[in-house]
């Protein structure tokens, strides 16, 4: 390497001839120049290997960006070797060795779930199992609802005695008379019409446990997933047999079929397919019972509902004016009434509304009734509220549509 100059002290003494003096600043603008040049060297090969790393680094994003757009499957890890990780993917149950980053290995251990690409890269460690599973499935030992809890609907109540209570309760007289009860019961009809409180109260009055999924949190989660909940919800309806298993928005995995083949649908089949072949071996399941509910019947496909599947169909409408009444009262009886509220009237001026709105309209006018400092619920309390919730519910509406 050439010498380096730094001292600022000019290279000679002050008695030096004017000759000497020359010669020696020009020895020094030599070694000045080979120091220029060497370091113009350098900084060439740096800006060469800037682009190189600016390059890499670009490839980098364009392949990280490609793995988290397409399709991620979950995957268990078995056993964490010198070599790798042992993974197994759901659905599939095919194991593999895979490479893994010193920084997400820290984060793994058997029984680990994780998210794997196509080439089965590790690509991310997921949530525990249980969470999941506590978001998708809720467990009830005992629902409070009872059958008089329910009003308007007796029809579809005794429907729903006779196709979940029945077999639940005296599976000999089906056997008796050689025919299978029904598979699943399917509920539909609008909104907050009751659905749900019919599933929790017939597990009730036959003591078995109510055990819920929501068909919505079953989709946009990774492939394989879904359908292994599915295997889960009814493993778990074993362990607490007598079960009813609920599955509300049950539109959501069994919608009709779309032309789009992204992968999101396929998995969305995938899990529905779960659903019916857990449900065609169900003979053997025992005391477990299922029902379904939604919506948007007309949105289903129509696969599930042949025979052996859901193939009880129970309309829930919206209560007419006998069943209004009849769920003012049963939303009413805690509440301190004063004698001037007369449900007829109020059955008949709430017109076409849920039992979910009348149940509202208690709620509110109660609190009417607070805000006024009584204790009281008076007939203008259930007036007001009905107007306050209908105007919240035209201003929902004016809002959906301008989003829509
Ligand atoms: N027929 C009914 N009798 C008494 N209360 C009712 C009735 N229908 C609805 N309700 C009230 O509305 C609430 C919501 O009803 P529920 O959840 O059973 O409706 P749903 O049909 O399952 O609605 P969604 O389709 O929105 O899930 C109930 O907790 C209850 O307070």
């Amino acid at each position: 390497m050439t010498d380096t100059v730094d001292d600022v002290d000019m290279p000679y003494e002050d008695d030096t001839s004017q000759q000497e003096k020359i010669e020696s600043l020009q020895e020094r603008l030599e070694v000045l120049e080979g120091q220029n040049e060497e370091m113009r060297d350098k900084l060439l090969d740096a800006n060469a290997e800037n682009n190189k790393y600016q390059q890499k680094l670009e490839r980098l994003t364009h392949e990280n960006k490609k793995l988290k757009q397409s399709p991620l499957f979950v995957a268990t890890v078995q056993e964490m070797t010198d070599d790798g990780v042992v993974i197994k993917q759901h659905g599939n149950n095919q194991e593999a060795l895979t490479e893994v980053t010193d920084e997400l290995r820290s984060e793994l251990e058997p029984d680990s779930r994780v998210a794997v690409n196509n080439s089965l890269s590790i690509v991310k460690s997921l949530d525990d199992e249980t969470d999941v599973r506590a978001r998708v499935m809720q467990v009830d030992q005992s629902p409070e609802v009872t059958y008089a809890d329910i009003g308007g609907i007796e029809e579809q109540m005794d429907e729903v005695r006779e196709t979940v209570e029945m077999p639940l309760e005296h599976p000999e007289m089906f056997e008796d008379v050689g025919i299978d009860p029904p598979s699943g019961v399917l509920l539909h009809g609008p909104p907050g019409t009751g659905k749900t409180m019919l599933a929790k109260a017939v597990a009730n009055e036959t003591d078995a446990t109510f055990i819920k999924m929501a068909g919505s949190e079953l989709v946009h989660k990774f492939i394989g997933e879904g359908s292994k909940l599915v295997r889960d919800l009814f493993e778990l309806a074993r362990q607490h047999e007598p079960a009813v298993i609920f599955i509300d928005e049950i539109d959501a995995i069994a919608a009709k079929r779309t032309d789009s083949k992204t992968s999101g649908d396929a998995e969305v089949q995938r899990t529905m397919m779960q659903l019916l072949s857990e449900m065609d071996g169900f003979d053997e399941r025992g005391e477990i019972r299922i029902i379904a509910a939604t919506n948007r019947f007309d949105m289903l496909d129509r696969a599930i509902l042949r025979p052996g599947r859901f193939d009880r169909l129970i309309e829930v409408p919206k209560p007419d004016y006998e069943g209004r009444v009849q769920i003012f009262k049963i939303h009413t009886r805690n509440m301190n009434l004063s004698d001037d509220v007369d449900f007829e009237v109020l059955a008949d001026e709430a017109g076409e509304v849920s039992g979910a709105d009348v149940k509202a309209i208690t709620t509110e006018a109660g609190m009417f009734a607070i805000r006024d400092d009584r204790t009281e619920v008076q007939m203008d309390d259930f007036r007001n509220a009905w107007e306050k919730i209908e105007a919240e519910e035209e201003e929902d509406e004016d809002v959906s549509k301008t989003f829509a």
